[in-house]
C-alpha cells in the first residue's frame, strides 16, 4: 500500500513523438504539445545516404537552425521556454 502510493507519486510520464519529423517546426509544435523529445529516422538516413557522416550531420544542423528559428519567432531563447502558449489553434 504504501509503496504503491509512492511509486504514483514519483511515476513521471515522458512523452516521445515518434515518425513524421521533417522540419525544425515539427520539432517545436511536438514540444509544445509536451513531448520531452522526438525521435527522427528517414531524414538522418537520407543524409547518410547522400552525404555520410557530413550528410547526417548537415540534416541535424538544418533542422537545428530552423528550431532555433522558429523558438526566436515566438520570442524563445531556451528550450525550456516552450510550452502549448505558443500554439495557436484555429
Ligand atoms: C529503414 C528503417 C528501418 C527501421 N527499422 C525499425 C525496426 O527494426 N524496429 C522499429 O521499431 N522501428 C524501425 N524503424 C522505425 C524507426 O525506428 C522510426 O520509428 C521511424 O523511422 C521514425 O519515423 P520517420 O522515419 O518518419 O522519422 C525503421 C525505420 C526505417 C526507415
Amino acid at each position: 500500500m504504501f509503496l504503491t502510493k509512492i511509486t504514483k507519486r514519483l511515476f513521471i510520464y515522458l512523452v516521445f513523438v515518434d515518425s513524421g519529423i521533417r522540419t525544425g517546426t515539427d520539432v517545436l509544435k511536438a514540444l509544445a504539445l509536451g513531448a520531452r523529445a522526438v525521435l527522427i529516422g528517414r531524414p538522418i538516413l537520407y543524409g547518410l545516404a547522400c552525404g555520410g557522416q557530413d550528410g547526417v550531420r548537415r540534416v541535424l544542423d538544418i533542422l537545428k537552425r530552423e528550431l532555433v528559428y522558429d523558438m526566436a519567432c515566438c520570442g524563445l531563447t531556451s528550450i525550456d521556454q516552450i510550452n502549448k502558449d505558443i500554439l495557436y489553434k484555429h
